[in-house]
């Protein structure tokens, strides 16, 4: 290792150079603190002793400034005057470890060994930390971007209630089908709020049993039931300072309801097995596909826990509700992902559009992605078609029936009549004419003759 030994009393700095120097290390030493900060500004040491008493200097004020400019020195504290409250006081600030002179070589020894430790220590950590950033940046090049821009009205005013709630602690609830973005808009809300810097903790409540869920969030001590062979901390405690993301919260089971509940009320925990109250602090955002009025009517779901959640939500509309948005999605899908395979795709054809704006994507944005994807690969031209993409399912009659407005199909109505109804109900929502001709199947010359024909410009 190197070292440096920051110590007024000459004797003191050669005696313990001399021991360092045999146990194979290199060695600086400096009288004064502004030598010291000068060398340590100039070079890395892996360790520096550093006497507390420095004549007139303070060593706590030096140690300060030592750490302002280099956070993670390792700075062991010499001392003759060893007090617990200097020595709390001295790694209250930061010090890595305290030494009592005179000391012998055994515990020179001993500090030398716990020193390397950490140097290891830091150094995965560092590393751990690198491929962290490393898997961010590739996952967000592997990802199309993400948008939270909307051209619904409703869309849009949920998203502005949602990012404006983000940067306080208010617990947030995101209601809606899957595959509309719930765990994406939940992690946005942390990004967009004054916790970004603190940890994004997930946990989908229905992949565990219910032992395991608690003590995953809770954690347990060793003992605590069978396979419990030591003490863990759970993700709450992971979570501290930050947010605690609880992913389809419609399947925590009642047992657990209760202590989170406590967690939201009372910032309050117990491991699995312990009997020591602990505080939390850590922001809630939970998501749900269920309807937890629903799941609180058949008694699987706690009343007051829903209202504890219930601060701030918001309804994700499926993608058939955002006919506005859906083509924007997939043409920024489609240019991810044609440029990720190198392909030049110039969009989607009159058939490729009206494909996309019938079919009625039960699995949301991430249906919708996968389908582009796939459509990107496939695509034998330099447009995507119809046949690139998921064949529309045909309408049930019911819905059908839904959307001529009440008409009943195999009623006693002509042909004219059940058109122009389906002509007026898919006007009246899609975006534009152009939409409603591709949902309709038709061009738009064709849409222009039937709304003249019918009487509905
Ligand atoms: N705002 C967005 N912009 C672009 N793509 C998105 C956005 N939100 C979601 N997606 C896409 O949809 C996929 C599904 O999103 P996510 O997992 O957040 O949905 P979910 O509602 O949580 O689903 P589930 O209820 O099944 O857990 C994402 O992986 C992403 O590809």
């Amino acid at each position: 290792m190197d070292i440096l030994i920051v110590d007024d009393e000459k004797s003191i700095r050669l005696t313990t150079s001399l021991a360092l120097e045999n146990e194979g290390h290199y060695v600086e030493t400096a009288e004064d603190g502004p030598t010291a900060l000068r060398r340590l500004k100039e070079e890395n040491f892996d360790l520096v002793f550093l006497d507390l008493r420095l004549g007139d200097e303070d060593g706590l004020e030096v140690l300060q400034q030592i750490l302002s400019s280099k956070p993670r020195q390792l700075i062991t504290i010499f001392t003759a005057h060893a007090s617990v409250a200097t020595a709390v006081k001295a790694t209250q600030l930061g010090a890595f470890d305290y030494l009592e002179k005179p000391f012998t070589p055994d515990q020179l020894r001993a500090i030398l060994i716990k020193a390397k430790k950490a140097i290891q220590t830091q150094g995965e950590v560092t590393r751990l930390q690198e491929t962290v950033q490393e898997l961010k940046s590739e996952a967000k090049h592997s990802s199309p971007p993400l948008q939270f821009a909307s051209e619904d009205k409703r869309t849009r005013d949920e998203f502005d209630t949602l990012f404006r709630a983000a940067a306080t602690n208010a617990s947030v609830l995101i209601l809606g089908e899957s595959g509309t973005g719930k765990s994406v808009i939940a992690r946005e809300v942390h990004e967009r709020s004054h916790l970004r810097d603190k940890p994004f903790v997930t946990v989908s409540c229905p992949s565990l049993s219910k032992e395991l869920l608690e003590s995953v969030l809770f954690g347990h001590i060793k003992g605590s039931f069978t396979g419990a062979i030591r003490d863990t901390w759970g993700k709450v405690h992971a979570a501290e300072g930050g947010t605690l993301f609880l992913d389809e919260i419609g399947e925590l089971p009642m047992e657990i309801q209760p202590k989170l509940l406590r967690l939201l009320q009372e910032r309050e925990y117990e491991r699995l097995g312990e009997n020591k109250v602990r505080s939390s602090n850590v922001r809630v955002i939970a998501a749900t596909n269920r309807d937890l009025t629903e799941s609180i009517a058949s008694g699987d779901f706690r009343e007051d826990l829903y209202y504890r959640l219930n601060v701030i939500s918001i309804t994700v509309p499926s993608l058939r509700d955002r006919p506005a948005d859906l083509f924007q999605f997939a043409t920024q899908y489609l240019e991810f992902f044609s440029s990720q395979m190198g392909r030049k795709i110039d969009g989607f054809s009159e058939s490729g559009r009206s494909a996309l704006m019938r079919h009625s994507w039960p699995g949301n944005l991430r249906e919708l992605r996968n389908a582009i994807e796939r459509a990107a690969i496939l695509a034998r031209g330099n447009k995507i078609e119809a046949e690139d993409l998921p064949r529309p399912a045909p309408l049930a009659a019911n819905d059908l029936k839904e959307k001529v407005g009440g008409l009943g199909i195999g009623g006693e109505h002509s042909l004219d009549e059940i058109e122009q109804a389906h002509l007026g109900k898919v006007l009246e929502w899609a975006p534009s004419l152009q939409d409603a001709a591709a949902i309709l199947g038709i061009d738009k010359a064709t849409l222009y003759r039937k709304r003249k024909r019918f009487g509905m410009e």
